[in-house]
């Protein structure tokens, strides 16, 4: 069992959040909390409400009811851009990078929310956009040595097996210096090997760079053992909240796993 982290105030509240596609009912009145420094999980069986979840958190849904608080004050009107600049970064499901572009590149765009320097700066190359520039490629390297990915930093991503792009798409996320980071399955279509792998990362990034996590992953063994808490949702209702080990011993969750009829 992993070791249990400090784990600091309520970072973003889901309060009371519905979320309806014309007749589906996507999510019903889910709220939780994601508190800093912790990893938080959200499980389920398939079409239980979780990616819903997480494009509602990052302002690409805008939910019918309900509000997210985000440090305990409530979001108006979201979008993914607001949401990132707001410190919110996330991956995909299905890797999201730009597959023609190289390793270095792909990161460097992550960089794009953090660039405070204007494009007559930038353009001329000189004064604060060199120091600017120093600093983002620093931090890049730095991501880059974390994540064991300088082998590949030329090369184009497209031509990478999928354990490494999902990597890159991490190291993409993490250029963003989130405060929150949500991902996506990040293990899917993973073998063992790549799963430990990312496992590793993911606790590594929380414990270094003190990155707040919340994920969506469906397998079970890999979930009891990063998460702090984890959220469990069925039919788009929240179902049991709390450490592995209650979530483990809930009735409520044994039976959506199990297929028990409501
Ligand atoms: N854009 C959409 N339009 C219509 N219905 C949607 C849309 N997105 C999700 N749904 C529906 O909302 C419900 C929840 O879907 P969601 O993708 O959030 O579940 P999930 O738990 O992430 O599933 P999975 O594990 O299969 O990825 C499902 O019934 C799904 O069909």
């Amino acid at each position: 069992m992993r070791r249990r982290r400090a784990i600091g105030e309520v970072l973003l509240a889901v309060d009371d959040i519905s979320l309806r596609f014309g007749g589906v009912r996507a999510l019903s009145h889910v709220s939780f909390d994601i508190r800093r420094g912790e990893i938080r999980a959200i499980i389920g069986p398939n079409g239980a409400g979780k990616s819903s979840m997480l494009n509602v958190i990052n302002g690409f849904y805008e939910p019918q009811e309900g509000a997210i608080y985000w440090k305990g004050e409530k979001r108006r009107k979201m979008t993914p851009y607001l949401a990132a600049a707001s410190g919110i970064a996330r991956t995909f499901q299905n890797i999201a990078l730009f597959k023609g572009m190289s390793t270095l590149d792909n990161i460097m765009s992550g960089r794009s929310l953090q660039m405070k320097v204007g494009f007559f700066w930038q353009m001329i190359h000189y004064g604060p956009a060199r120091r600017e520039e120093i600093r983002h490629r620093r931090r890049v390297e730095e991501i880059i040595d974390f994540l064991e990915i300088e082998h590949i930093r030329k090369t184009p991503v497209g031509r990478l097996p999928y354990g490494l792009q999902k990597r890159v798409e991490l190291a993409r996320a993490l250029a963003m210096e989130p405060e929150l980071l949500l991902l996506d399955e990040p293990m899917a279509g993973m073998n063992l090997e790549e799963k430990e792998d990312m496992a590793r990362y993911i606790l590594e990034v929380n414990e270094q760079f003190g990155t707040t996590i919340a994920l969506i992953e469906h397998d079970i063994g890999v979930v009891m053992d990063l998460s702090d808490r984890i959220v469990v949702l069925d039919y788009g209702r929240l179902i049991a909240d709390g450490t592995p080990e209650e979530v483990a011993r809930s009735q409520a969750v044994i039976d959506a796993y199990l297929g028990v009829a409501h």
